[in-house]
């Protein structure tokens, strides 16, 4: 298993190692010492899984505030998806810049993506299935997000995506500009 690092300080790729022989592949996915020696103590107490039906789905970017903060790994397991985590962390030096990968399930690849970040992604196949283990449970009062295409944090998204996939809460979400004080996560 590689633990991949980015420009910016905290999230992780992490990529396992695939042993083939000829019934197919077995491959470890995910292994709680090696990830907590890499990233520190985690509990991951919800498992999450969305299907996106259409190519161009974005979703995103979300984050929950504290106390219900959460780290996320997020893994594709069907079609294939860019995923995005934004720095959203007041005392970062790289606040407001975003990291991103593509997720697939040939490559079993994951995003970690730590308490701090905003996550969004977009699917770039058809019936995209994510799935994501979180380290606080889901709080509707603490959902919170930034918009998807906020010039302040200028995310590159490939072409193929389609703004008629939003959905209703991320048609409206503030710019990074607007987001009260509070929500400064000092990466707690
Ligand atoms: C996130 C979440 C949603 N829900 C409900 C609320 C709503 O009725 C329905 C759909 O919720 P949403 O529209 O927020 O789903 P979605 O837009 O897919 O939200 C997700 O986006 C990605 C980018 C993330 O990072 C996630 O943490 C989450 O915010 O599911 C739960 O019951 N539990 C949960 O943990």
């Amino acid at each position: 298993m590689e633990f991949r690092t980015f420009d910016i300080e905290g999230p992780l790729e992490v990529v396992p190692r695939k042993i083939e022989d000829d019934r197919g592949y077995f491959s470890e996915i995910f292994r709680l010492g090696s990830f907590v020696e890499c990233v520190g103590p985690v509990e991951f107490v919800q498992d999450n899984q969305s299907l996106s039906v259409r190519r161009g789905t974005l979703r995103g970017i979300h984050f929950q505030s504290h106390p219900m903060a959460q780290g996320k790994l997020v893994r594709c397991l069907a079609g294939s998806v860019l995923d995005v985590a934004v720095d959203l962390r007041g005392d970062s030096p790289t606040y407001g810049r975003w990291v991103s990968t593509t997720l697939t399930p040939e490559e079993n690849n994951q995003l970690w993506i730590p308490v701090g970040f905003g996550h969004a992604f977009c699917t770039l196949q058809p019936n995209s299935v994510i799935g994501y283990r979180v380290t606080n449970y889901y709080s509707p009062e603490n959902d919170k997000g930034v918009a998807w295409d906020d010039p302040e944090i200028a995310v590159e998204w490939p072409d193929l995506v389609d703004p008629s996939t939003l959905s209703a809460k991320d048609q409206t979400q503030p710019r990074l500009a607007d987001l009260p004080e509070y929500f400064s996560m000092e990466g707690k």
